[in-house]
């Protein structure tokens, strides 16, 4: 397999959560080409599952990659550029997939010792694939008894991996703050209670939560990423909203700042004459490595040669974390040295990488 080719091919198609139709069928044909003797191949929704039959199986090793895009316009002045207007992949999942693709095509062509599950999940952006995947048929039937993924790092040099045992990736929710007053004449602000001061006094607002709210020694992000408020320019907006996400080190710290917020949202209802609705759209597990199975990872690496660096904590999310909930294993970081980051229109992650990446995943997936 070209490995350039097929990560360009993927790039062109980025689709939103669940919409996915392009992208499993390019998989799907790729998958068809490999030798299918041990192969068995189930879709689910968007996604797709292909379990390896091992020659003598002791267990199953899953490996999963994500498949979704984000609504962002692409801005990297690629020739093979999203042909998707306002869909990107800027997290990195057309290199996942490919990689994906990679280790299954050695997986088919020699098969390893062991079974292997490939899957391949929706959604992972939102509204969340991973939790609902874990519940399906195929997985029951071929459940894992360990399972890895791993995630490209634009801040990291191309030949470079990197992990920790214990948490890897941050708890996250997302978060929907609609505002509801009363509109009018943007000459006569005493007859309106307008949502658009409203909403902006309540992002500030919300700055307070990590600042004053929440113990120094734990690790809290609120962000609003969307505000949206007024029709034009000289009508007092009736509604507003904000959209953003919370990310917490615990699951406690996640419950308090839903708090603080809700309390902020019951005194803003008050001072502002408006009703207020939150809803926490998608929430994410933490991403949490399994200790023994991540230090096992590390040692056949470093064994094996490749650059293997201890990771720091990162306030990202990863719905993967539903998986490493209840199946032991780990994530880690593929360093693909961007100067632009994850979620940013100019994401561009060294090709070179693939290869890499590929080689490292049936690697351990022949070793571990
Ligand atoms: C690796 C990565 O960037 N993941 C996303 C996960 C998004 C979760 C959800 N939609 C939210 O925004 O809370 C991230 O933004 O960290």
């Amino acid at each position: 397999m070209d490995y350039v080719k097929t990560r360009r091919a993927l790039h062109k198609i980025p689709e939103l959560g669940f919409e996915e139709v392009k992208t499993q069928q390019l998989l799907l044909d790729m998958i068809d080409t490999m030798p299918g003797d041990n192969l068995t191949v189930e879709t689910w929704r968007t996604g797709i599952f292909v379990f390896v039959r091992g020659t003598s199986p002791t267990k199953t090793i899953g490996y999963r990659t994500d498949i979704d895009g984000l609504p962002l316009e692409e801005n990297t002045g690629y020739s093979f550029s999203s042909e998707h207007p306002g869909r990107m992949h800027a997290c990195g999942h057309d290199f996942h997939m490919t990689i994906a693709l990679g280790a299954l095509e050695y997986m088919a062509a020699e098969p390893p010792r062991n079974n292997v599950l490939f899957i391949f999940q929706p959604a992972e952006e939102g509204p969340g694939g991973a939790e609902p995947m874990l519940r399906s048929e195929p997985m029951k039937k071929w459940k894992p008894d360990t399972i890895f993924a791993l995630h490209v790092a634009p801040e990291l040099p191309v030949r470079t991996i990197s992990t920790r045992p214990g948490l890897l990736f941050a708890n996250t929710s997302e978060l929907y703050i609609d505002f509801k007053g009363v509109g009018g004449h943007a000459a006569y602000p005493h007859k309106a209670f307008d949502m658009t001061v409203a909403a902006s006094y309540f992002v500030t607002q919300l700055q307070q939560i990590v600042a004053r709210r929440i113990d120094p020694l734990d690790s809290a992000v609120v962000t609003i990423g969307k505000i949206q408020a007024g029709r034009v320019q000289n009508i007092i907006a009736e509604t507003s909203r904000l959209e953003g996400t919370i990310r917490t080190t615990s699951g406690i710290v996640m419950k308090d700042v839903k708090g603080e917020i809700e309390k902020l949202a019951r005194g803003m209802e008050i001072s502002n004459d408006c009703n207020i609705t939150i809803d926490y759209g998608a929430n994410y597990y933490q991403v949490y490595n399994e200790e023994e199975v991540t230090e096992k990872f590390t040692a056949l690496m470093k064994e094996m040669g490749y650059d293997c660096r201890e990771a720091d904590r990162a306030m990202t999310g990863e719905d993967f974390g539903y998986m490493l909930k209840e199946i032991p294993g780990f994530m880690f970081w593929l360093g693909v040295d961007s100067q632009a980051g994850l979620h940013q229109s100019s994401l561009k992650p060294k090709e070179e990488a693939l290869e890499y990446g590929v080689s490292i995943v049936k690697d351990t997936l022949y070793h571990l």
